[in-house]
């Protein structure tokens, strides 16, 4: 079932420049040009673009902030502006930078406004306050004024306000920006759960790089106000053709060279040996399995293409509608 419904999405900003005390130019930024994009029940879908690209724009369209200048747009059924207070009780909305917890509240108050404010039933709200406090390990600090909260807890915090009401659709906007290492592991967890439970739609804005690599079954990479990419992490990688590589360190420099269609030698470091592979052509195991014809092996590491490569190249790319993969 669709959640989202983009077709031709648009937004304008009209931006006034002083030129001078009694001369001003206009000049009109479309920082969202023509979005399409249908999300289905239950994905969860990484939403990246470098700074400036038009995701928060998307976003505040999506949650009903933001007027859409022309274009289609239904979220859960919904127009999100002129329907706003019935979208409200569908989504839930995070965003990283902002709390939408009450500052001078201990946090278990914050839960009990947000309860009367979805007018939760009592019996349903506690239900779900348990599991979350149990999910989000919370007890520790349920009676701290947020203002005392670690920027981990209170991101633990806001994600549990934002999912009492059981919304369908759960927009995060840098959820883990901030949070050391620990705190970011405990967030991605919970992330991972609910999309694995798979009744939530999760729509995440992130630079976290680890963050969409470990969660984002698809990502949309929005550029000047574009889709450039729809589709898996892999589909990216095979776009920019990434490949992975297979470091030998062998007990002699080799002798020979193997010819196996796809494999290159990347470079030669005495008795070590790096291979690049063209994963559209063979794989690692061909290559391993031919390895013992160059001599005896020490040891042998594989590794992936690294995601920050293959994102920086998208960036660093001219903007251009790409096709959905
Ligand atoms: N209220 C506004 N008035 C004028 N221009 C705006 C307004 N809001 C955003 N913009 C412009 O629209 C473009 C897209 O901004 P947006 O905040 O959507 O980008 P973003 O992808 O979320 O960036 P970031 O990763 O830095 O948060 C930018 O050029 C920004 O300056």
């Amino acid at each position: 079932m669709t959640v989202i419904e983009a077709r031709g999405l648009r937004k304008e900003f009209t931006i006034t420049r002083s030129l001078g005390r009694l001369r001003r130019s206009k000049r009109v930024l479309a920082a969202v040009d023509g979005v399409d994009l249908t999300v289905c029940e239950g994905e969860l879908l990484g939403y990246l673009g470098p700074n400036g690209a038009g995701k928060s724009t998307t976003i505040k369209m999506f949650t009903g902030v933001l007027t859409p200048t022309s274009g289609h747009l239904r979220v859960c059924g919904l127009e999100p502006v002129p329907q706003r207070t019935r979208l409200t009780r569908q989504i839930g909305v995070v965003f990283g930078q902002r709390s939408q917890l009450w500052w001078d509240l201990p946090l278990r108050e914050s839960f009990e406004l947000a309860r009367h404010i979805w007018r939760v039933p009592a019996v349903e709200h506690a239900a779900r306050l348990r599991m979350l406090r149990s999910r989000l390990d919370l007890d520790a600090f349920l009676d701290t004024p947020v203002r005392q909260l670690s920027l981990g807890q209170r991101m633990r915090g806001d994600l549990t306000v934002a999912l009492l009401h059981a919304p369908r659709v759960l927009f995060l906007d840098e959820p883990s920006i901030g949070l050391d290492v620990v705190s970011k592991q405990a967030v991605r967890a919970f992330l991972t759960e609910l999309r694995d439970a798979g009744d939530t739609t999760v729509v995440l804005t992130t630079h976290d790089l680890a963050d969409i690599e470990r969660l984002c079954r698809r990502l949309v990479v929005i550029d000047h106000g574009h889709v450039v990419h729809d589709g898996t992490l892999a589909d990216l990688h095979a776009r920019y053709g990434s490949r992975r590589r297979v470091i030998v360190d062998f007990e002699a420099p080799p002798t020979t060279s193997l010819d196996l269609p796809g494999v290159s030698v990347e470079s030669r470091d005495g008795a070590q040996v790096t291979f690049s592979i063209d994963g559209t052509v063979t794989t690692a195991g061909a290559l391993v399995a031919r390895l013992p014809e160059l001599g005896s092996i020490r040891d042998l590491t594989v590794t992936e293409p690294a995601i920050e490569d293959v994102i920086a190249q998208l960036y660093a790319s001219p903007a251009e509608a790409a096709p959905r993969a």
